[in-house]
C-alpha cells in the first residue's frame, strides 16, 4: 500500500547574501523571500542574476555568507547538511542520472542511504515510476541512455521524490527538452502537485514557464535581488517597473488570456426560459429582447436547447422539445484562452457558460471575449500612465 505523502513546509530566506571569493558584486544580496507551505515558487530572471545560487543555499550545497534560511521554522544552519538534503529533493537539467545504473537503482539512491529493505525499495520504485507516468515493467531495468530526454527527466523527478521529501528544488528541469515534451512535463508537474502539495522552488529563464507553474513568481535582477514577488496575474496586470515589463515582453495581454478565468469576466446575458414555459410567453420574451433566440433550461437550470423566433411562431403549450440541442457549454473555470478555442469550434456564435452543477450562469461570444481583452488592455495602459506620471513627478 502506498504511504500518504508528506506535505510541504514553509521556507523563509532572511537577508540572505552570498559573496563568492573574488566576485565583484555579491551573487545574492540581502534577499528576503517567504515561501508558503505547499506552494510552487518560481525564481525567474536572466543568466547570472543569482537564481541557482539562491536555490542551492536552501539545501546548503552553497553556504550563505550572511543571513538565515528557515525550513519549517528551523534555521538550516542547525540541520546537518546530509540530513537536510534527504528532506529536500533536487532535480536538475538533463536529470543528472548515473549512466551505469538502471532506472530503479537511480531512483533508489536515497532510500538505500536510509537503509530501507529491498522489498520496500522495489515497491517504492514501481510506485514512483507509475506516479511520473512511466510503466514500471518497461522502465525499471532500463539504462538512462536508452530513454528520451523527457523520460530521463521523469526519472529525475521520481528520484527526487523517492524518500517523500516535503521540499523539492527544481533547477531548470525542463530547460533541455523540446517544446512539446516540456509542455507535457509542466502539465504533469501541476497534476502531481495537486496530489502531493510539496513546497517547490523552481528556477527558470522562461517567463511563460514561470507564469504557468508559479503560485508566486520572484522576478530577479542582477546582481542577486528580487524586483517583484507576486502572483502571476498580479505581475501581468501590475508589473513593478520597466524591467519587469520588458521581461514580460510583448503580448502580455495575450498571456493574461491564459490566466483569466471565464468566471472572472462580465458574461453576456441571453434570454432564457424553463422547459415547461409556454411557447407564446417565450416568443414574447424573445421578441422583446430583439436577439431572436432564447436558451431553454431544464429543472436544474442546465442549458438544453436554443429556440428561435421561427421555432416558436404559431406554437402554444410548453416549449418542451422545440429547438436545436445545445452542442456545447463552457465551464466558468476555463481560461479565456480555452474558451476562445471552444468558441471558434462551436456550431453557434454564442455558447452558454455553466457553473456549479452545470447550471447556466451566462453566455460567451467572440465579442464578449474581445471586450474582455480590450478592458484588460485599457487597464494596463491606465496603470502604465499612472506609473509614468509618478516617475515624471519624481
Ligand atoms: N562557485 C562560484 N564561484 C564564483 N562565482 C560564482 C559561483 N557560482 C556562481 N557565481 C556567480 O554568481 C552570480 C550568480 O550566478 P547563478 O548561477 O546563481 O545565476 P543564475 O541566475 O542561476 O544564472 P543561470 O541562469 O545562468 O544559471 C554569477 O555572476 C556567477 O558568475
Amino acid at each position: 500500500m502506498a504511504e500518504p505523502s508528506t506535505h510541504g513546509v514553509p521556507i523563509e530566506l532572511r537577508k540572505v547574501t552570498k559573496a563568492f571569493p573574488g566576485g565583484r558584486a555579491p551573487a545574492v544580496r540581502e534577499l528576503d523571500l517567504t515561501i508558503a507551505a505547499g506552494e510552487i515558487v518560481v525564481l525567474v530572471g536572466p543568466s547570472g542574476c543569482g537564481k541557482t545560487t539562491t536555490m542551492r543555499m536552501i539545501n546548503r550545497l552553497i553556504e550563505p555568507t550572511s543571513g538565515d534560511i528557515l525550513i519549517d521554522g528551523r534555521s538550516s544552519r542547525d540541520i546537518d547538511p546530509d540530513l537536510l538534503r534527504r528532506h529536500i529533493g533536487y532535480v536538475i537539467q538533463q536529470a543528472g542520472l548515473f549512466p551505469h545504473m538502471t532506472v530503479a537503482s537511480n531512483i533508489a539512491q536515497v532510500p538505500k542511504l536510509l537503509g530501507w529493505d529491498r522489498r520496500r525499495i522495489a515497491e517504492r520504485v514501481d510506485e514512483l515510476l507509475t506516479l511520473v507516468g512511466l510503466e514500471p515493467a518497461t522502465f525499471r531495468d532500463a539504462f538512462p541512455r536508452r530513454l528520451s530526454g523527457g523520460q530521463q527527466q521523469r526519472v529525475g523527478v521520481a528520484r527526487a521524490l523517492a524518500a517523500d521529501p516535503p521540499v523539492l528544488l527544481m533547477d531548470e528541469p525542463f530547460g533541455a527538452l523540446d517544446p512539446i515534451s516540456r509542455q507535457r512535463l509542466q502539465d504533469e508537474l501541476l497534476r502531481l502537485q495537486d496530489d502531493l502539495s510539496k513546497t517547490i522552488v523552481f528556477v527558470t529563464h522562461d517567463i511563460d514557464e514561470a507564469l504557468k507553474l508559479g503560485d508566486h513568481i520572484a522576478i530577479m535582477q542582477r546582481p542577486g535581488h528580487i524586483v517583484q514577488y507576486a502572483r502571476p496575474a498580479e505581475i501581468l496586470t501590475n508589473p513593478a517597473d520597466e524591467y519587469v515589463e520588458q521581461f514580460l515582453g510583448a503580448g502580455s495581454s495575450m498571456r493574461l488570456l491564459s490566466l483569466t478565468k471565464v468566471g472572472d469576466i462580465e458574461l453576456d446575458q441571453v434570454p432564457y426560459a424553463a422547459e415547461d414555459a409556454d411557447a407564446r410567453d417565450v416568443l414574447a420574451t424573445v421578441e422583446r429582447d430583439g436577439r431572436g433566440y432564447a436558451l431553454i433550461l431544464d429543472g436544474m437550470r442546465r442549458p438544453q436547447r436554443w429556440v428561435t423566433t421561427a421555432h416558436l411562431k404559431g406554437r402554444e403549450g410548453p416549449v418542451g422539445m422545440v429547438g436545436d440541442e445545445v452542442s456545447g457549454v463552457i465551464g466558468r473555470r476555463k481560461t479565456l484562452q480555452d474558451a476562445l478555442e471552444e468558441l471558434l469550434n462551436a456550431d453557434t456564435d454564442v455558447v452558454p457558460v455553466t457553473g456549479r452543477h452545470q447550471a447556466y450562469e451566462g453566455a460567451l461570444s467572440l465579442a464578449t471575449v474581445q471586450n474582455a481583452i480590450q478592458s484588460i488592455k485599457a487597464r494596463e495602459r491606465e496603470r502604465r500612465m499612472v506609473r509614468l506620471g509618478r516617475e515624471e513627478g519624481g
